[in-house]
């Protein structure tokens, strides 16, 4: 799904037209509203030197002149409350949307990533990005109005400090703009700092989080105070450009702060001398208060701009952390294969991992061949290639050149058994919830469907002990379970997730068992995908009794496949594997032995 141009590069109010989509309207109307109340507020100055001006003159008429001017100052003060506030609510409801719009997408992409995209880029540091970039937008979007205050606020007082007296005008034009110029020089140093401290502080995170989503692992070997050296050192590394950033910024501040007062009674100043040059006799204070609000809102709307300037760019920032996620390829589509097939082969495999050492094999696989209702064991060396092949084969990994032949005919196009497959993985990853949510994720199937996904796992045994059944609370990665409970679990969720399927890759997913749960699962397995193929990658030698052939894989090669007693004959290599696992006693379960 990448596109040719990163959204993220558009800018942000591309970025908030294209994910208020559906409150667009909303977001116009919420801006006009804001934009409106914030030309009446201008008027406020103005109406309240006209009171001055009929106090300053005296006597009874001019009293309640300059009380009727006062009332005008505030009823335009309510006007202004009386739109900005709706125009706030509907502001901040388009924010939610562009958030959860942004947040949708970058999930949707992620997702659709292929594994071995994750595999390069660390989870956390997604997640982070997938926050930092949301809530930019969010905040973006939901506080358009300080922008819209600080142009009316702006352009407004300039215009009115002109119609006073066209030089002084000028001269606030020229200062302020000066002003705003060098803070902006000095915001392009703050954001080169702040890339520099967000990269910092998502590896930071990263590392948080990694160990505390293995907690275990720390305690049990007593990692804390390593754990906390290495957290230290993280934290350290975003300190460097924050500390830079801190004097830089107050530096700028001051300039800001000095300049700003500066400036506004330079043109308190410039205007009373100008009005005593040209003979105007009296001066109204009315008039020098003007003055001195409207120079001052424009020096504070100045010094306002420049820290929403140097927010806008931190939020450029965050919202550009996305990038990668744009970026990110999407999987290839899925390739339909005919349903009823009888027998695939699958040849020419060429794969090797992103990440790989250059001297690590690729993995290679000349030819496998596959039956409907055929059970095939993958054995090997840890590290030989069972689950990268089973990988490839699901289409998790991307292997271009692979052949696909369905019952005799080559399949153009088509370079896995996607379509067919599922991979149930080694992991047992189990999220936060209830048993009911790990197996249908809210989708409500039907009891008997949950059941027999039970049984097949051997889960119903697990379940029956657990306080509520099917709504008992799994904590988080399922540190309320057992192990093998987990595993059976995840055997459930993947036998339900697999239903349609007529291939079943299982990637080991009953390591965490006992020898005798294990076969029976294999065995249960079976009954539940009477009609598919099921490849397994095995460790335990007295599982082989359940497959009709035996792969050996070696150095990410099938070196060879066919039944057990062949094996045996032919490839020494098996009989020392075989050797090797004889300690694994656990009687064999039903009579599929070759
Ligand atoms: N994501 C990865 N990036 C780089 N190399 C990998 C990756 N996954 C596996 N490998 C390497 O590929 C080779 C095959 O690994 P694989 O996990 O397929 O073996 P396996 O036979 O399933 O091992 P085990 O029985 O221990 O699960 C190994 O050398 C391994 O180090």
């Amino acid at each position: 799904m990448p596109s040719s141009r990163n959204p993220v590069d558009a800018g942000l109010y591309r970025g908030v037209w294209r994910y208020a989509k559906g409150t667009r309207v909303a977001m116009l109307l919420s801006m006009g509203l804001l934009a409106t109340s914030q030309v009446v507020r201008l008027a406020v100055p103005w109406l309240a030197a006209q009171a001055i001006d009929a106090l300053q003159k005296g006597g009874p008429d001019n009293l309640r002149r300059a009380l009727a001017w006062v009332a005008g100052v505030m009823a335009a003060s309510i006007a202004a409350w009386m739109l900005h506030g709706p125009g706030r609510v509907l502001e901040r409801r388009v924010g939610l949307r562009v958030r959860e719009s942004l947040s949708d997408e970058l999930y949707t992409r992620l997702t659709a990533a292929p594994l071995s995209w994750h595999e390069g880029h660390h989870s956390s540091d997604m997640q982070q990005r997938v926050r930092q970039s949301t809530l930019a937008l969010y905040d973006f979007s939901a506080n358009q109005f300080l922008y819209l205050q600080c142009i009316v606020g702006l352009v407004g007082p300039l215009f009115a400090l002109a119609a006073l007296s066209t030089g002084i005008g000028l001269a606030a034009f020229v200062m302020f703009a000066a002003l705003a110029i060098a803070s902006m020089r000095i915001d392009r140093t703050l954001i080169r700092n702040s890339m520099e401290e967000l990269a910092a502080e998502r590896r930071y995170s990263a590392g948080m989080a990694d160990f505390l989503r293995h907690i275990g692992t720390v305690l049990s070997l007593r990692l804390q105070a390593a754990s906390r050296r290495l957290l230290h050192q993280r934290l350290q590394r975003v300190f460097v450009p924050l500390a830079r950033n801190i004097v830089v910024n107050e530096a700028k501040w001051c300039m800001v702060d000095l300049v700003s007062t500066l400036t506004t009674w330079a043109l308190v100043v410039a205007y009373v001398f100008l009005q005593s040059r040209q003979g105007a006799g009296t001066i109204a204070i009315g008039a020098v208060f003007m003055v001195q609000q409207y120079a001052g809102r424009t020096a504070t709307v100045a010094t306002d701009m420049t820290a929403h300037l140097q927010s806008l760019s931190r939020t450029r920032a965050d919202y550009a952390s996305a990038r990668p996620i744009f970026d990110a390829p999407a999987s290839e589509p899925v390739a339909p294969l005919p349903a009823q097939w009888q027998r695939i082969v699958v040849r020419d495999i060429a794969f090797r991992h992103a990440t790989a050492a250059p001297e690590s094999p690729p993995l290679g696989l000349d030819e496998l061949a596959l039956r409907r209702g055929e059970r095939i064991a993958l054995v090997g060396g840890s590290g030989s290639g069972k689950s990268t092949l089973m990988r490839v084969l699901a289409g998790l990994y991307s292997a271009p050149g692979t052949v696909v032949e369905v019952d005799g005919r080559i399949q153009p196009g088509v370079h896995n058994l996607a379509a067919l497959a599922t991979l149930i993985p080694q992991e047992a990853d189990v999220f936060e919830g209830s048993v009911r949510e790990n197996l249908d994720f809210g989708t409500a199937l039907p009891e008997a469907t949950l059941a027999a996904a039970m049984r097949g796992s051997a889960f119903d045994d697990v379940l029956s002990g657990l306080d509520g059944g099917l709504e008992f609370a799994v904590a988080e990665r399922g540190s309320n379970l057992s192990g093998g409970q987990r595993q059976r679990l995840c055997l459930a969720r993947g036998a339900l997730a697999a239903a349609s399927s007529s291939i079943v890759f299982l990637d080991e997913p009953t390591g965490a068992l006992d020898p005798i749960t294990e076969a029976r699962i294999h065995h249960a397995l079976a009954d539940t995908f009477p009609s598919a193929c099921i490849v397994a990658s095995v460790h335990r030698m007295s599982l082989l009794a359940h497959f009709d052939r035996i792969g050996l894989m070696d150095a990410g090669r099938l070196v060879d496949i066919g039944p057990l007693a062949q094996l045996r004959e032919r490839q020494p290599a098996f009989e020392r594997l075989l050797a090797g696992m004889a300690h694994d006693t656990a009687p064999p379960v039903g009579d599929r032995a070759a």
